[in-house]
């Protein structure tokens, strides 16, 4: 369970006062989740999450909370950070950076279907295209800088094999951002780590897409092959799965088609997305916080992805 920090009820009540957000019904600990503590809360006035940041800082928090709050101007179904009359969205709740956002609907559909991918796919473009107007900046901080600074970390802990697969891919990476391709993709504010287990449906039907807190301005591509790795993968194997491969990405490009750019750096984004979830999960696995109960999640589901991708890179035709 994610409760790094206990809220209690009174503090809890404090918080729905500023917001004017009537009187608590039910606060509840959030299982799952491994960066933030999470609660689901229930006021008067309706049912909304409240989230304590552990690892972020007061100054990084405006620029995922703001990117919500434009999301769901927009039309994007997102949680929508909930405003004091001076209009803050971000507060402080038992020492720690903290937000009270609207809650989805639905669950998480950890078995997704073609139509589950489509929904997600062509959602993931409108929130591309929707973000194109959002004025804050902030890189993805977990991005190749991030990428280079953590491998040294990790490294000790890894056996000859995937020591070599690591720094080969890492190398490959910084040698694709260099490159003129790379530089022409489309970029804006992005997801980036967009999930099974940070989208809603009911049914087949998304009811909405959350957890942006590792949102940061990066390529458009790096956030789709993202998507692609966690959606359209065979979990035991990491293979690509190729009717929900084609249905996420169909569904993407049917709201913005890829440039032709982007068409040959796909096989490369979805190394660098699998490598990006394979050094954060050594990095947790290996250099694990203090929690109530954390569960950190298996490295070795990215290492078999990474290798699959470099093993069989996937075509699109020009
Ligand atoms: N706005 C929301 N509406 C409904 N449920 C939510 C919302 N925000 C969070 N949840 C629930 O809380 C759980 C944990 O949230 P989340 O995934 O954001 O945790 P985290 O620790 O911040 O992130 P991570 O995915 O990085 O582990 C989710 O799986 C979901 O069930
Ligand atoms: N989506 C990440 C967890 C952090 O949100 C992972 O599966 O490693």
């Amino acid at each position: 369970m994610a409760v790094f920090t206990p809220v209690t009820e009174s503090e809890a009540s404090a918080l729905l006062q500023r917001l004017s957000l009537g009187t608590l019904v039910a606060l509840r600990g959030i299982e799952g989740g491994i960066e933030n503590t999470n609660y689901f809360l229930t006021s008067s006035s309706g049912q909304y999450v409240l989230t304590l940041f552990e690892r972020l800082a007061h100054e990084q928090l405006p620029f995922y909370l703001y990117l919500m709050k434009h999301l769901a101007q927009a039309g994007i179904p997102v949680p929508d950070p909930q405003g004091d009359a001076q209009g803050d969205i971000l507060f402080t709740v038992c020492g720690k950076p903290a937000a009270l956002a609207t809650r989805l609907s639905g669950s998480s559909q950890l078995a997704p279907g073609e139509r589950h991918c489509a929904a997600l796919g062509a959602m993931l473009a409108r929130m591309h295209l929707a973000a194109r107007d959002y004025e804050r900046e902030q890189p993805n901080l977990r991005g190749l800088p991030w990428w280079n600074a953590t491998a040294p970390e990790v490294l000790p802990h890894l056996d000859a094999a995937q020591a070599q697969l690591l720094q080969s891919e890492l190398a490959y990476q910084n040698h694709v951002a260099e490159s003129a391709a790379y530089a022409a993709l489309p970029r804006g504010p992005v997801h980036a780590d967009l999930f099974r287990d940070n989208a809603m449906f009911e049914g087949e039907a998304l009811t909405g897409i959350f957890d942006f807190y590792f949102a940061g301005v990066d390529t458009w591509l790096f956030d789709l092959a993202v998507a692609l790795n966690d959606w359209c993968v065979d979990l035991p194997t990491g293979r690509h799965e190729a009717a929900r491969f084609e249905a996420l990405l169909g569904a993407y490009q049917g709201v913005r088609p890829l440039t032709r750019h982007e068409r040959v750096l796909l096989p490369a984004m979805l190394r660098a997305g699998a490598l990006r979830f394979w050094i954060s999960r050594l990095w947790d696995y290996y250099l694990p916080r203090d929690a109530q109960m954390l569960k950190a999640h298996d490295p070795a589901h990215f290492e078999r992805v990474l290798r699959e991708r470099v093993a069989h890179p996937l075509r699109l035709q020009a």
